[in-house]
């Protein structure tokens, strides 16, 4: 444990540097790139760098063009890394970044805050971005983003974090461009009970028990406040509610967002305004240049002073003193270098991240498929020689693309490859004759089709969760051979796979994600039975005609019958999923049962769990650690995550059908063995939100259930009077501003959008 005097004081360190900043040097240093103050000797210093899954192309990132430094390890997409249900595996990955990271930051190619994770549950399978999350569950995502904070920033009491991680985007965030919805002019409408019990789990993870260093406001408006210049997200919420208050915590906004403030959001009667209640919100960083360019005239209208200005720059720079920025060889991570970079265990765990997150869906027995050296094997589809693909968005250089055709090549079979450039996964009118030709000659048919990031983008929600019909033809007309065929359903959103899984001559279907630089190899590897699946689905999949049963627009969970909803989640949804969140088959079975059943009680006191409590947060308090003995019966080696979901009676109606409470993956149980799970649930597992927000005990039903069909299960009840954990803060009751000092109203374009001067 380092002593207080181990420890930098990034505060007196800081404070010292801002004092000596003239007032213009003050305002020049307020953007995403920071010129600095060069007549002290401060360099410039550029904030925006980002790292979803592994050091990215971004603002302050500078990969070589050729020697040292022109790539770094490129993992899976979070959606494939979510269905793994592994924080160990999430840790170890968030090393390897934080570690190429700092020798790229070694070697001025980088800086050393990461504008990732984005952690806005995936709650509808349109949203182009859900391939960045770790899917849609609240829980799942809150434990998955402790993991890997941790391991991009190391413990918090360690002397010099090893970079900074940022949560974004805060809050309610999940729309691109839906029916000209533009994600930069969206006003989610959120209940209290729907902001605490779904859209805030992960944020209070970050913020309240992962000691993140940064957190990104979004570009939507939150129940009429654009979220950058709401004081009680930023200040209330996030400050003071979840005491994020050390002084090298800063937020910044997402890129350009400020401006959104003003338009299209019409909050602020000028742009300067609109800077103003940004920054005094707590919006400490402007991502752009809107802050540079408007605050110097804030000031001379007395919008802002020093004060608020000095409050944002100590954040920023305390942050810098924290991660060792002014202190030399002193910090241990400047020893890192290019030979820490793309190293063998940084690539295997690249390949291991694919491998634990590919998702088995169909299986007729085909797989694992023996394949020989006699074997044909015909590889079909968009995505059969994807290179790019493979990776999703926010990506970096990987030092290789591992695609299924080079990883078909490598087993020894003879290829029949009939691919095709990328695109909406559409054959062109090309392709069809050597798309047959290769099937007819072939013993077994892969194909490997789905999505890409030309249907689901950032900037771009889909606007079908159903597979083309091209594709749908080639693999029906592919069915009907007689021959073994495998589908590859590749992209981070669902899509209605029904057509395959009701054709009995489709003998197999795989969700591969994005799977990363090693993605086709972590396929075939699963193919064959090199590796087994365990992955499973962070994300439901609902049928095609979902997306006409409600807008995207609709932020609540729960089904309505007033408007129509159906229901979001795993949690809520009324209708028959494809499949369900959680799903996933294995080259095995399991069984399941409760180790410890001799502790359990059948009734708890709520008044005794409470007053055992002695967390200042209540919630966190432990309830009880479920212990699982999983066997596998069969005979092949397999890892197993054992789900825990909470389903019953208690708190208000309605109830949710099941919720993910705990979760643990375990790894290589041989045919016969039987490994022990641990499930910790907390007295937050147990609660129930209110209408208010608040985190309330109720007396009740509860049945824990592990696994989707469960395996095993538990019942008990808690008696007594209902008592809240955790009180939310109340959102001040008039929040909108006017906006009749616009003309013009929402428009497609900013253009359109005219203030009354
Ligand atoms: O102007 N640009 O080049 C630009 C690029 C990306 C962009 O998106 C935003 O920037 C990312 C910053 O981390 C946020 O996650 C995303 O919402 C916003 C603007």
């Amino acid at each position: 444990m380092a002593s207080a005097y181990d420890r930098v004081d990034p505060l007196s360190r800081a404070r010292a540097l801002i004092n000596a900043f003239t007032l213009e040097e003050k305002l020049n240093n307020t953007g995403s790139t920071s010129p600095g103050v060069p007549r002290l000797g401060l360099p410039a210093y550029t904030w925006w760098q980002e790292a979803l899954h592994g050091v990215a192309q971004s603002p302050g990132v500078n990969f070589s063009d050729s020697g040292e430094f022109r790539y770094a390890t490129s993992f899976p997409q979070p959606i494939l890394m979510g269905a793994a249900f592994d924080d160990d595996l999430i840790k170890d990955v968030a090393i390897v970044i934080s570690t190429e990271a700092r020798a790229f930051s070694n070697a001025d190619r980088a800086g050393l805050d990461f504008w990732t994770p984005n952690i806005n549950p995936f709650k509808d399978s349109r949203w182009g971005r859900g391939q960045e999350t770790p899917g849609e569950d609240p829980v799942h995502l809150a434990s998955y983003v402790h993991a890997l904070i941790e391991g991009l920033q190391g413990s918090p009491d360690d002397k010099y974090k090893r970079v900074i991680a940022t949560c974004k985007h805060f809050v309610a965030y999940d729309i691109e461009n839906w029916n000209g919805n533009f994600r930069y002019q969206v006003d989610a409408q959120v209940s209290q009970r729907d902001l605490v019990e779904y859209y805030m789990p992960p944020f209070e993870s970050c913020a309240r028990d992962s000691n993140v260093g940064a957190f990104m406001c979004s570009y939507n408006a939150l129940n009429g406040v654009p979220t950058c210049a709401d004081p009680w997200l930023l200040q209330t919420v996030l400050r003071e509610h979840w005491n994020w208050t050390a002084e090298e915590q800063w937020v910044t906004s997402d890129c350009d967002a400020v401006q959104n403030v003003f338009l299209p959001h019409e909050y602020g009667k000028t742009r300067e305004e609109a800077a103003a209640l940004s920054l005094k919100a707590g919006t400490d960083i402007n991502c752009g240049t809107y802050y540079q360019e408007h605050l110097p005239a804030a000031y001379d209208q007395g919008l802002i002073n020093t004060t608020d200005l000095d409050t944002a720059l100590i954040r920023q720079y305390s942050s810098l003193v924290r991660l060792g920025y002014f202190d030399g060889m002193a910090v241990p991570y400047r020893n890192l270098t290019w030979n820490d970079v793309s190293t063998p265990h940084a690539q295997q765990l690249a390949y291991k991240a694919a491998v634990e997150g590919i998702t088995l869906l169909k299986n007729d027995g085909t797989l694992p498929l023996k394949i020989q050296n006699s074997t044909k094997i015909a590889l079909i589809g968009d995505w059969a020689n994807a290179t790019d693909q493979l990776l999703g968005n926010y990506d970096g250089i990987p030092p290789y693309y591992h695609s299924p055709l080079y990883a078909a090549q490598q087993t020894g079979a003879t290829v029949n490859f009939a691919g095709y450039p990328g695109g909406q996964g559409d054959p062109t009118t090309d392709n069809w004759l050597h798309i047959w030709e290769a099937a007819k000659k072939s013993d077994v048919i892969v194909y490997a089709g789905g999505i890409d990031n030309s249907v689901e983008a950032e900037g771009m929600d889909r606007v079908s969760i159903a597979w083309t019909g091209a594709q749908l033809d080639v693999i029906g007309q592919l069915a009907t051979y007689g021959k073994p065929v495998i589908v590859l359903q590749m992209g981070g959103g669902q899509i209605d796979s029904s057509p395959l899984v009701n054709n009995p001559n489709i003998s197999a279907l795989i969700w591969g994600g994005y799977p990363g630089q090693d993605g086709g190899v972590a396929l075939f590897d699963i193919i064959q039975g090199k590796a087994a699946p365990a992955g499973r689905l962070p994300t439901t999949q609902y049928p095609a005609d979902y997306i006409s049963q409600i807008p995207m627009t609709d932020m609540t969970l729960r089904p309505n019958a007033t408007t129509g909803s159906p229901g979001r989640t795993y949690m809520w949804y009324t209708g028959k999923p494809i499949y369900e969140f959680g799903y996933g088959l294995h080259y095995t079975n399991f069984t399941a049962s409760f180790a410890n059943s001799s502790s359990f009680s059948s009734t708890y006191s709520i008044s005794d769990l409470t007053s055992n409590c002695t967390e200042s947060y209540k919630d966190r308090c432990s309830f009880k650690t479920f212990d699982i003995d999983v066997k596998n019966t069969g005979s092949v080696t397999s890892d197993y995550v054992t789900l825990g979901f909470l389903a019953g009676t208690h708190g208000p109606a309605p109830h949710p059908h099941k919720r993910l409470v705990a979760y643990q993956r375990l790894h290589n149980l041989t045919g016969g063995v039987t490994q022990t799970a641990s499930l910790n649930l907390t007295l937050n597992s147990l609660a129930r939100i209110d209408d208010m927000g608040n985190k309330v005990l109720y007396p009740g039903d509860y049945a824990l259930l592990i696994d989707t069909q469960p395996l095993a299960t538990v019942n008990f009840t808690l008696t007594g009077e209902p008592n809240i954990l955790d009180e939310w803060p109340q959102p001040p009751a008039a929040r909108s501003q006017p906006k009749d000092y616009f003309v013009g109203g929402y428009g497609s374009t900013y253009e359109d959008q005219v203030p009354v001067e």
